[in-house]
């Protein structure tokens, strides 16, 4: 398993966001503007190194381990002998063990979640990659089981449920096909959810009319980036065509750059390639997921951001009546766990199968956990019903 460069802890590092000095980018505040688009400042993150932890996290781990330590694949024992491979994996098995201590599991808590969901409206905020469905190395077949979808339908039956994901919201709404969804991409910068009043803050909502010719709410706070999220997206095609395994994706308001398939020699060009694009654009960011860079804009706007807009507009803000689970894998996702743990409310589970520190309050193994954690609470409320 991949440990801390230093060796002195079990716990993973979090996959860490591409330091800025070494990518060179500007801390300069006022919004880059290619074709004359105007920004509104209220969402602009003023402090931004502070709010990513960017500085933080560089301070710990370098870009480079960052690269490494992101999706770990923590079986990989060098197999020298039966007796090494069966030592280390009691050991990972016992460091697992103890994580759990701290993030117990989901599956084996139900009656204690349940217990506090009583008298409350759960919600469900699920993210998709590595959640809803297991890490593969082409994210063009990350599809989902039939399985699961039966089991996302059957929740959804009893509880409000949303995805957010930092794929295109057409791509993860392709891939979930479930109507009576809502939905985030772009890491929550894109969200289409039902027309209910909303806070005065959220002028960039408009009025639109969905594929089953509902009227919803379209939040974009990111729109006056996608000229410029285009020309990066362009340039690091472009810059990255030779590089045999690297992928380029295009998440409408965000751009990854996937370099799982790609030779680990090559990781620090493919680095070096990103930093050189992203100098000319100081109003993006970069952070880091797994075995992926991805570029977005410089906004104070999250997954956690996306979980409070999404209360909000179904009208469930309300602290005491309300219990939102928030279940996700990675880095982005711990946005959303910790606004729900600094505000006291609902939970966040994490989904790992290595241990990793997070604001999570419990955890799940993998998808299939996932799956078998939503079918429980399916079944625990229509049994509470009767
Ligand atoms: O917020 P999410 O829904 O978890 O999306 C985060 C990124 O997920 C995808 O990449 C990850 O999953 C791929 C498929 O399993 C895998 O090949 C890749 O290595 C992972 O990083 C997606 O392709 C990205 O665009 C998302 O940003």
């Amino acid at each position: 398993m991949d440990l801390k460069a230093n060796h002195t802890s079990p716990v993973l590092a979090d996959p860490a966001p591409m330091n800025e000095s070494m990518l060179g980018l500007h801390s300069a505040m006022l919004p880059y503007s290619p074709n004359g688009a105007t920004f509104s400042p209220a969402l602009f993150l003023t402090i931004p190194r502070k709010k990513t932890g960017i500085l933080d996290d560089v301070k710990s781990v370098s870009w480079l381990d960052a690269m490494r330590a992101s999706s770990p694949t923590h079986n990989k024992v060098a197999a020298k002998d039966l007796s090494h491979d069966q030592q280390s994996s009691n050991d990972t098995d016992i460091v697992y063990r103890n994580w759990m201590l701290k993030y117990p599991s989901a599956l084996a808590s139900f009656e204690q979640i349940t217990n506090s969901a009583r008298g409350k409206r759960l919600v469900l905020f699920l993210d998709y990659d590595g959640t809803l469905s297991p890490i593969v190395d082409n994210p063009d077949n990350a599809f989902m089981s039939r399985a699961m979808r039966a089991a996302v339908k059957n929740a959804a039956k009893y509880f409000p449920t949303a995805i957010i994901s930092g794929r295109s919201r057409d791509k993860v709404c392709e891939f979930v096909r479930l109507t009576e969804l809502y939905y985030a991409g772009s890491h929550g910068m894109d969200i289409m959810g039902p027309v209910q009043p909303v806070s005065k803050d959220h002028k960039k909502c408009i009025r639109s009319i969905d594929n089953q010719g509902k009227e919803v709410i379209l939040f974009q706070p990111a729109s006056e980036f996608l000229p410029m999220i285009d020309e990066v997206l362009k340039a690091l095609i472009e810059k990255t065509k030779d590089i045999k395994g690297a992928k380029v994706e295009n998440n409408k308001f965000c751009v990854s750059v996937h370099y799982r398939n790609v030779e680990e020699k090559y990781w620090t060009t493919i680095a070096q390639y990103v930093e050189e694009v992203m100098k000319q654009y100081p109003r993006l960011r970069l952070t880091h997921g797994r075995k992926v860079l991805e570029v977005r804009p410089v906004l104070d706007w999250d997954k956690g951001k996306a979980v409070e807009f999404l209360l909000e507009s179904l009208g469930l803000s309300n602290s005491d009546e309300v219990l939102p689970i928030y279940i996700g894998d990675d880095r982005t996702d711990e946005d959303a766990f910790k606004v729900l743990k600094d505000s006291n409310r609902g939970y966040g589970i994490l989904v790992s199968s290595v241990p990793k520190e997070s604001n999570a309050s419990y955890s799940l193994r993998d998808p299939s956990e996932v799956m078998d954690f939503l079918k429980r609470l399916a079944r625990w409320k229509m049994s509470s019903a009767l």
